[in-house]
């Protein structure tokens, strides 16, 4: 057979589609996408579901001769690919104006992001065969925005070199003649505490080696920065500044010509590096007690931070240091104790990043809206793409793998209730005979999570609305009481044996992906994210608020 993707799939590939597997068994699966694997087939069905393996190299598949090959061709006429796929809900979007949602998921590191680009890439090629100006912008902004999401919610973790720390749904709208007109990106639970820490062996996002690599000298000068990441706290804190396979100098110039391109004003540029620079100096700020007083010993840091932030060196000590509280119907200033002062200095370190974050996504959104004037309203179809966190488990696992963790729970108990349950029913209905699969159904972790009450999630709303003072292991034996009985919760207070578990800090959920250990500390600090008042009063009208009006 001729051309790629349309290449013969003969016995020696395995089996295309899982469906046609003799006995189904773990062996057999695993057997069977090793084989095909081998083979340099990355790709195999279950039904109409694409399993994909990471091949971590780069593979000949995604040429225009593939896109041709399976351009507007049914699903199973060609190989397995993510491009029937892709095309396959481009189809039931163009011929019946059915809106589709693509789900990726999988780990972290399988290879979800690079799913979700080739699948835009793949619309962008079969799209506008007209040449419309304005179906390409919306194409280009849609495919340079991957750029400069990922420069900002990126960052190398100990188990990919550019792991999306966010999550991702992006919608992309299409006209009558199944042009793309628009879009739009929301974005999830960024992991935002990664701004003020990381683990031995990761970064934090690429945003800040970028800047600090790539900026010419002049840039940097002014931004009161040196072209060395060690010398800030917070982006040195793994100890691995340098990633061989990232080239930071490069990726800064494509998110300075994605930004442009994607209609950013150069101010507003400038405003996304200086809020960047603000951050790292901030990492740098100390604390110590004089007298009955929490003062800011880096003197010379605080003033860089107050002229980068536009404020008065008067009004941000005094908002780093000490806060106004309400008592007896008066306000009166409480001073900070020095780690207090270093909370409220790291919370706004995060508070400043995030909202940078999705003042970006709202910018992109501007640029792809769907122009709602003429006739396209309300004829539009979308084509959705979900690309989230992938289940995650590390030696340390805390409230961001939790919220990670239970994402993925709802995304399997999604596909159970869309696939496995759906397609058994309608065997069922068609009377068609069939071999019963047991499957487990996690409904039960999702409950053991999210349940009115009693899951984990009231639990820690419950310790968080506590006027008093709550600790995280409050928390934890409030949950031990609460889901003792539970067959997918434990702790080391319930398993005494079990040393894998510390008492008093740790807990355990059996999630459908395997057991997790949690550590419960931080989770209440997490779980309420107080950024002081004192802080939003300080920023409240400085210039910067002014030029992006990004703050809550
Ligand atoms: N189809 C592919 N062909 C070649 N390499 C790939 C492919 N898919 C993934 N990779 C490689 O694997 C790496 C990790 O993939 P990716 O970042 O898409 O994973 P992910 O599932 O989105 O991970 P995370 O949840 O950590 O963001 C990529 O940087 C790339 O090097």
């Amino acid at each position: 057979m001729a051309g790629a993707g349309a290449e013969y799939e003969g016995p020696e590939y395995g089996i295309g589609n899982f469906v046609l597997l003799d006995e189904v068994s773990e062996e057999g699966f695993m057997k069977n996408l090793k084989l095909r694997f081998e083979k340099g087939r990355i790709y195999t069905y279950i039904g109409e579901v694409l399993v994909s393996v990471n091949p971590y190299r780069s593979v000949e598949l995604y040429g225009s001769e593939y896109v041709q090959n399976y351009k507007g061709r049914e699903i199973f006429e060609r190989p397995p690919h993510i491009f029937a796929v892709a095309d396959a809900a481009y189809k039931s979007m163009k011929r019946r104006f059915q809106d589709t949602c693509i789900v990726i998921s999988g780990e972290s590191g399988s290879g979800k992001t690079e799913a979700s680009k080739i699948i835009m890439r793949y619309i962008a090629a079969v799209t506008n065969v007209s040449q419309q100006q304005e179906v390409e912008r919306v194409k280009d902004v849609l495919l340079k925005s991957n750029a400069i999401l990922e420069a900002f919610g990126n960052a190398k973790t100990n188990r990919n070199d550019n792991s999306s720390r966010f999550g991702k749904y992006m919608d992309i709208n299409f006209d009558f003649k199944g042009d793309p007109v628009g879009g739009h990106i929301n974005n999830y639970l960024l992991e935002k505490s990664r701004v003020v820490t990381q683990q031995k062996g990761e970064r934090n996002f690429h945003s800040f080696y970028q800047l600090i690599y790539g900026a010419q000298d002049q840039k940097l000068e002014e931004l009161y920065l040196v072209k060395d990441p060690t010398e800030y706290f917070y982006i040195s804190q793994g100890d691995s500044t340098k990633v061989p396979t990232l080239n930071d100098r490069h990726d800064y110039k494509t998110v300075m010509a994605g930004l442009k391109s994607i209609g950013f004003a150069f101010r507003h540029a400038e405003t996304l590096w200086k809020i960047v620079a603000a951050v790292l100096h901030l990492g740098s700020v100390e604390f110590a007690v004089e007298g009955d007083h929490t003062i800011v010993t880096t003197k010379e840091k605080l003033k860089v931070l107050a002229s980068l932030l536009s404020v008065t060196e008067e009004d941000l000590t005094t908002s780093l240091c000490s806060r106004v509280i309400a008592a007896r119907g008066e306000a009166i200033s409480k001073v900070h104790t020095v780690p207090e002062a270093l909370y409220g200095r790291d919370a706004l370190a995060k508070a400043m990043y995030e909202k940078m974050f999705t003042w970006i996504v709202g910018r992109i959104n501007e640029a792809i809206e769907v122009q709602t004037n003429g006739y396209q309203a309300g004829k539009n179809t979308v084509i959705g793409v979900l690309d989230i966190y992938g289940f995650e488990v590390f030696d340390n696992n805390s409230f961001e793998q939790f919220c990670i963790n239970y994402c993925n729970e709802k995304l399997q108990q999604l596909f159970i209730e869309l696939v496995l349950k759906s397609e058994q029913e309608e065997y069922m209905r068609e009377g068609i005979e069939w071999q019963n699969v047991e499957y487990f159904n996690n409904r039960i972790i999702c409950d053991l999570v999210e349940q009115s009450h009693k899951g984990i999630i009231a639990i820690l709303d419950e310790a968080c609305l506590n006027v008093g003072k709550v600790t995280d292991q409050m928390f934890l034996e409030a949950m031990n009481q609460k889901l003792g009985k539970h067959d997918h919760y434990t702790s080391r207070q319930l398993a005494t044996g079990d040393k894998t578990l510390q008492f008093g800090r740790d807990f355990r959920i059996r999630h459908y992906a395997g057991d997790v250990n949690y550590s419960a500390d931080g989770f209440i600090d997490k779980n309420k994210d107080t950024l002081f008042q004192d802080f939003k009063r300080m920023l409240y009208n400085s210039l910067w608020d002014m030029e992006t009006s990004y703050l809550p």
